[in-house]
């Protein structure tokens, strides 16, 4: 099939390479003309494992192009996919005018019958908003189906989801656009989950938020694992063995980031609210998120009293590993309290150091690695469970640091390790190493 896929973000970018690669022809288009030019050199603008061998095997092979016109991918698209952006407004709830722009500047050079397909993350009702909104500017010689296929891929192992995803979900009001958008996936070999536009694109935001919950859920009794003397490793294993629950997204932290759970679940819970529906549930999780992105700097509060003139090495801005996204990672929230506290900070990253400092307070330092970072410094917070943090040697950590102190928000590193090393260690749910600080109140 001939695919235009509109956007060459995260998704938009990871859709056209595996698109290519089940052998469909591909057009990527996105207004952004640096990230076009990059493209075309095989360059790409994000950094997601594989993705870049991916772009030359398919670009070389003649299978998939970028271009910045709609004019040059639209015409001969049997399928147009639109992945841009949905970003919150000032009231949580998602800004779908991307979706809007893509769509009705891709009308006007539509030259035969074809199908297209919300994939960006939208409000339910989205799909029947948009073939309203291009219905009347649509030549009556060409048809044009609006068809929701989400994306549940996960930055960072985006390509490996896209071939090993656990289901394909595809909401059609018409049989024939929802047939044609499923034979364009079929030979991914994934279940396909066919249903109503509506149900799918509530689909996507149901997930999420479950998702979401999750975390929020361990992370509370992560909280009263520490006031009580228990682990919450052991409790997420004894709680994931029950298939019921399920043992992943049970991992305990500084909370969720990125560029999906803070936005979908407060757009759910907008969406709720625009139906008169306080969804009481979800508006919990938010809350119990922004508590668990500090909780961390209340233990470090606890631990030295105050914070002012203390020299803190940050590991790990992205909002999760291999990845160089920054959209809300809790390294923001992090480093700005900690500066507010007059403290100084050196940050490190195994690959987000470039787009960090648009993120980040200004007052950050930075570093070439971790071993810098932590010369002298006063503690260390470890905020990305990157595998470089993973296998640090605790004992030359705290023969570089001033004073041997870690906070660690993402449980890298066993008690028993630590305690050998000689580290004075808070992580999360677990006992501390030494017992020097209070629990969180
Ligand atoms: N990032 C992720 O892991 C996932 C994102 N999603 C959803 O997918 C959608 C896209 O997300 P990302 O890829 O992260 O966004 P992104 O911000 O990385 O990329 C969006 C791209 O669209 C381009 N764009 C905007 N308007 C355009 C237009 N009218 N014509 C052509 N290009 C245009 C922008 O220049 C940008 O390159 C969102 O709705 C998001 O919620 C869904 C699943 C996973
Ligand atoms: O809609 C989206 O954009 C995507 O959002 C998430 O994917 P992503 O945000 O890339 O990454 P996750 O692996 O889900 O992690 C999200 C956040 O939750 C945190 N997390 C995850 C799992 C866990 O057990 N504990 C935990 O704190 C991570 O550290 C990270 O900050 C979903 O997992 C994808 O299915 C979805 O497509």
């Amino acid at each position: 099939m001939n695919i235009a896929v509109i956007g060459a973000g995260y998704v938009g970018l990871i859709s056209s390479v595996c698109y290519a690669e089940i052998g469909h022809q591909v057009v990527g288009l996105d207004l952004d003309p640096d990230k076009i030019q990059k493209l075309n050199r095989f360059v790409s603008p994000i950094y997601e494992p594989g993705l870049e061998e991916l772009l030359e095997k398919h670009i070389t092979g003649g299978r998939l192009k970028f271009t910045d016109s709609y004019e040059e991918a639209i015409p001969m698209a049997d399928v147009i996919v639109i992945a841009v952006g949905t970003p919150s407004q000032a009231n949580g709830m998602a800004d779908i005018s991307f979706v809007e722009g893509a769509a009705l500047s891709s009308i006007p050079y539509l030259k035969k019958q074809a199908v297209l397909v919300i994939k960006s993350t939208v409000p339910v009702g989205t799909g029947d908003h948009v073939e309203a909104l291009i219905r009347d500017r649509i030549s009556p010689d060409y048809g044009i189906e609006v068809v929701s296929n989400p994306e549940f891929l996960r930055e960072g192992t985006a390509i490996y989801d896209t071939f090993h995803g656990d289901r394909i979900v595809i909401g059609a009001n018409r049989d024939s656009a929802g047939e044609t958008v499923r034979r364009l996936h079929e030979p991914l070999g994934i279940p396909i989950v066919m249903t109503d536009r509506r149900s799918s694109e509530m689909i996507k935001y149901a997930s999420n938020a479950f998702l979401a919950t999750k975390i929020s859920f361990i992370n509370e009794i992560a909280n009263l694992c520490e006031m009580l003397d228990a682990n919450v490793e052991n409790v997420s294993e004894g709680m994931g063995l029950d298939k019921r629950i399920g043992n992943q997204f049970l991992k305990a932290g500084i909370g969720y980031g990125g560029s999906c759970f803070p936005k979908d679940t407060n757009a759910l819970i907008q969406i709720a609210g625009n139906m008169q529906y306080d969804f009481e549930l979800l508006r919990s999780v938010v809350k119990v998120n922004e508590k668990q992105q500090t909780g961390i700097l209340r233990k470090a509060k606890a631990y030295y009293g105050s914070l002012q003139g203390l020299k803190f090495a940050v590991l790990g801005l992205a909002f999760k590993p291999n990845t160089d996204d920054m959209r809300e990672a809790p390294s923001i929230r992090v480093i700005e309290q900690l500066v507010n506290e007059e403290a100084e900070v050196v940050a490190y990253d195994p690959v987000a150091m470039d787009k960090a400092p648009q993120w980040l307070h200004p007052a950050t330092q930075y570093a070439g690695s971790w071993e810098e970072a932590i010369q002298d410094a006063d503690g260390v917070f470890l905020l990305t469970d990157w595998e470089e943090f993973k296998q640090i040697d605790l004992r030359k950590l705290r023969s570089l640091m001033k004073r041997p102190a870690m906070f660690d928000g993402r449980n890298c590193f066993k008690l028993s390790a630590a305690e050998s090393a000689g580290l004075d260690y808070v992580s999360v749910g677990r006992p501390a190493v030494r017992k020097t600080v209070q629990p969180v109140g």
